[in-house]
């Protein structure tokens, strides 16, 4: 890119550069992002973006003093590059546009530069940046590479995280036939399970993430025009109030049903636990998964009337745990230990717990989302769940079957959406791109 263009960007987005606070590292990775300035001052330079994974300031991983220093961070940058992709392990940020698209081209290498393509664009707008040469300042008569609405936002630690589905590997596609992971499965229909099609599967994913749910949208609307003519959006998500994160010592959120979610989930700075049970190995029988993950994503609608109308009690009953507090049945504490026997036999808590499921364990990195209302006056709200894991079948599969079996949640929720992909790992340099060991 002509080093003009990116003046134009700087120009055109210097409302961005106020007040940046910059360091929001990945886990476990002592990453610092630049400024919007000097990260333009990097791309004058040769548009060496990768710089970002490698500065030397002073990194922050999600530890510290919980809401105000997520409030300063959210208007920095994280960096794109490392070995995996942001997105997973990383804080959980306020808003997600989640997409899931259909590849419309037979052709492999239509397929890898579609790939290639929005690696840059990516590596660009979790900068701050704008997509090609800007949405302003080019030919008048030709449209714009960048739609514009995210000029003058900050970048609001914005991550992109792309997976592959499970079709993406059908014999007499691409050639990936022989690279189809033993843990990329098509899910089972679980009891209870009310699928639409319409929102469930797709080829390609986008997770992404932001503080500011203009920045989410804007990224996956440029991904999107990128694709045009090669892929299609099948279905896509909006989602507010993060009901997961993977920073225990901020404030636990709340979701849709009015309690703590996310007590107990698998912290983005523990790497033992991240390597146990999130981080795909070579080992796996998989090479090119090294470092990727396995998400899992259900649109699980909630009857939200009914469960306004059920007693305190009887909904501190079916969680396990207390509404207030969080704390597990008969424990004061949110973080205390739960003791299983105290609870009801079918209670959430306890279906779900690793000791009730053979030791299954997920990162948890959902959203509640509400898409108005549902022609009958009732709203159309729920959960966006999303659980990565390094092997479905010792994750999301026995704790699913547990609490379709027999969970009392169940008699106010219903999962009406399912996809599941496989998660390549991170784009490590500018020279880089998502997939690269899949199609290597
Ligand atoms: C298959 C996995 C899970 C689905 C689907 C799921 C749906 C779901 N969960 C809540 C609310 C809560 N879940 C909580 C704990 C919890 N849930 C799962 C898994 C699934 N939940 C796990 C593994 C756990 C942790 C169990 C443990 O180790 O103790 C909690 C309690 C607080 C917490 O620890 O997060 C709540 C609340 C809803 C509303 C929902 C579907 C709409
Ligand atoms: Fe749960």
């Amino acid at each position: 890119m002509a080093e003009e263009k990116l003046t134009q960007a700087a120009e055109a987005t210097e409302a961005r550069d106020a007040a940046q606070p910059a360091v929001v590292a990945q886990a476990g990775a002592a990453t610092a992002a630049p400024s919007r300035r000097s990260l333009l001052a990097y791309a004058g330079a040769g548009l060496a973006l990768g710089a970002a994974g490698a500065g030397g300031a002073a990194a922050m991983s999600g530890q510290g003093s919980g809401a105000m220093e997520s409030a300063a961070l959210a208007g920095a940058a994280v960096p794109f590059h490392g070995a995996h992709q942001a997105g997973i392990a990383t804080p959980v940020q306020d808003r997600l546009h989640f997409a899931a698209f259909d590849v419309k081209t037979e052709d492999r290498e239509e397929l890898i530069q579609l790939l290639k393509d929005w690696t840059r664009a990516a590596e660009r707008m979790t900068a701050g940046l704008t997509v090609g040469e800007g949405a302003v300042g080019g030919l008048p008569e030709a449209p714009p590479d960048d739609t514009g609405e995210a000029l003058g936002l900050k970048p609001s630690r914005l991550t992109l995280t792309v997976g592959f589905g499970p079709s993406l590997f059908a014999k007499g596609r691409f050639g990936l036939e022989d690279k189809h992971p033993a843990a990329l499965v098509d899910l089972e229909l679980f009891p209870g399970d009310n699928l639409d099609p319409a929102r469930s599967g797709g080829d390609l994913c986008v997770q992404a993430c932001a503080d500011d749910p203009q920045v989410a949208v804007h990224a996956i609307r440029q991904l999107a025009r990128i694709g045009f003519g090669k892929t299609v959006v099948r279905w896509s998500q909006l989602g507010f109030g993060k009901t997961s994160s993977t920073t225990p010592e901020e404030q636990t959120p709340r979701n849709m049903m009015g309690f703590k979610d996310g007590t107990r989930n698998i912290s983005g700075t523990d790497t033992a636990a991240l390597d146990k049970h999130v981080w795909a190995s070579a080992k796996d029988g998989s090479a090119w998964m090294a470092g990727g993950s396995y998400l899992v994503a259900r649109r699980i609608r909630m009857n939200i009337e009914t469960w306004d109308r059920t007693p305190l009690q009887e909904q501190e009953d079916i969680f396990g745990r207390d509404k207030g507090e969080g704390a597990p049945v008969g424990r004061a504490r949110e973080r205390d230990e739960p003791f299983l026997p105290a609870m009801k036999p079918e209670a959430h808590v306890r279906l779900a717990h690793p000791d009730t499921t053979g030791g299954a364990m997920i990162l948890r990195r959902g959203y509640s989302f509400t898409d108005g209302t549902d022609g009958l006056g009732r709203l159309d709200a729920g959960l966006f769940f999303l659980a990565y894991q390094r092997d479905v079948h010792k994750g999301f599969i026995p704790i699913q079957r547990n609490l379709a079996r027999a969970d009392v949640l169940n008699e106010y929720i219903q999962h009406v959406g399912s996809a599941i992909f496989a998660i390549p790992p991170g784009v490590r340099d500018e020279d880089d791109w998502w997939g690269r060991t899949l199609f290597a």
